[in-house]
C-alpha cells in the first residue's frame, strides 16, 4: 500500500499533483425526473427542471473534456429516469466489467441496458452479476483495494463476487445513515490510496477500518457531506465536486489538489451528484 505520510498530507501544495487522463461513461439526463422515492433525497412532489438538468450535466461533460478526459455516452432509455447516474451501471477494473444488479425494481432494467452497451463497445470480460450490487455507487477503487459499501444497496455477497471476479482485495464498509446510502456519497478516492470521507456515515467498526487504512485521510464536515460534497471525481490533480462543498474545496487546495466546483442542483433531487453521473472505464 502506498501510504500517505503526515508530511505528504500536510505539504500537498508543494509536492504537486499529477492529473491522469481518464475514460468516462456518462448518460444524458434526457428522461430525468423524480417520479418515485428510493432514497431520502427524492421527493416526487417537488418539481424537477429536466432542461436545466441537461444544461448542468452538459457543463460537467464539457469540463471533463476540457481537462483532457475521454467521455463516451450511453443512450438514455425512456422510463429509466435514474439512468443518468452512470456510476451505478457497472464497475470496470483492468478492462473487466462487473455488471450491476439493482436493489430496487424501479432501476432493475438499467443493469441489462448498461451490459448491452459494454458488449456492443467490444468488452469481452463481462460478468452478469448474481448478487445485488450498484456498480461504482458502492465499489470504489484505490491502488491497493476495492472499497465496498453495504447496508443499503450492495449486498455483502456481492463483495465476495467482486473480489473473485477482479482478483483484488475487497474491503467491506458498513453505511449506517440512509442519506448516505451508497459508498460514493460518503467517501471519495482522490489519488492512489488517498481518500476523503465523512466518518458519521459509517458504523463504528468500519470507521476503525478506515482510520487504520487511511490515517491521514481528509475528513468532511457534516455540512459538506450534506450537499453530497464527497460525490466527487478526481483525476489525481483536479477534483470535480459540488460547488456548495466549500470547506472541502479549501481542504483539497491545502493538500495540493485543484478543486473544481460544479452546480448539479437538479440531479441532487434524485440523490446524486458529480460522481454518480460518471462511470470510470479502467482499461
Ligand atoms: C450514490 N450515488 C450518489 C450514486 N452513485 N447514484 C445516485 C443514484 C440515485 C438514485 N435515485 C438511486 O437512489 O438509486
Amino acid at each position: 500500500m502506498n501510504a500517505v505520510t503526515p508530511d505528504r498530507a500536510a505539504e500537498g501544495g508543494t509536492t504537486g499533483r499529477t492529473a491522469t487522463p481518464r475514460h468516462y461513461l456518462m448518460c444524458a439526463p434526457t428522461h430525468f425526473t423524480v417520479s418515485y422515492a428510493i432514497n431520502p433525497w427524492m421527493e416526487p412532489s417537488k418539481p424537477v427542471d429536466t432542461a436545466l438538468a441537461v444544461v448542468q450535466w452538459e457543463r460537467l461533460r464539457a469540463l471533463y473534456e476540457r481537462l483532457g478526459h475521454r467521455v463516451d455516452l450511453i443512450e438514455p432509455v425512456a422510463g429509466l429516469p435514474d439512468m443518468v447516474y452512470a456510476a451505478n451501471g457497472a464497475t470496470v477494473v483492468d478492462g473487466k466489467v462487473l455488471g450491476a444488479r439493482f436493489r430496487n425494481a424501479e432501476r432493475a432494467a438499467e443493469g441489462p441496458a448498461y451490459l448491452d452497451w459494454f458488449r456492443a463497445a467490444g468488452y469481452t470480460a463481462v460478468h452478469d452479476p448474481e448478487q445485488v450490487n450498484e456498480g461504482e455507487g458502492d465499489f470504489l477503487l484505490t491502488d491497493s483495494f476495492i472499497l465496498a459499501g453495504q447496508g443499503f444497496r450492495t449486498s455483502p455477497e456481492a463483495h465476495a463476487e467482486a473480489q473473485k471476479f477482479f482478483g483484488r482485495p475487497v474491503i467491506g464498509l458498513e453505511l449506517v445513515d440512509p442519506a448516505y446510502y451508497h459508498l460514493d456519497t460518503a467517501l471519495s478516492v482522490l489519488a492512489g490510496d488517498e481518500v476523503m470521507y465523512y466518518p458519521e456515515a459509517f458504523s463504528a467498526d468500519s470507521r476503525a477500518v478506515l482510520e487504520r487504512l487511511f490515517p491521514y485521510a481528509l475528513l468532511a464536515t457534516a455540512e459538506d457531506a450534506s450537499v453530497l460534497g464527497l460525490n466527487a471525481v478526481s483525476d489525481g490533480r483536479h477534483v470535480v465536486l459540488p460547488q456548495a462543498a466549500t470547506q472541502l474545496a479549501e481542504q483539497l487546495s491545502a493538500r495540493g489538489f485543484e478543486p473544481l466546483g460544479v452546480d448539479l442542483s437538479e440531479l441532487l433531487k434524485g440523490g446524486g451528484s458529480v460522481k454518480c453521473c460518471t462511470l470510470t472505464l479502467r482499461e
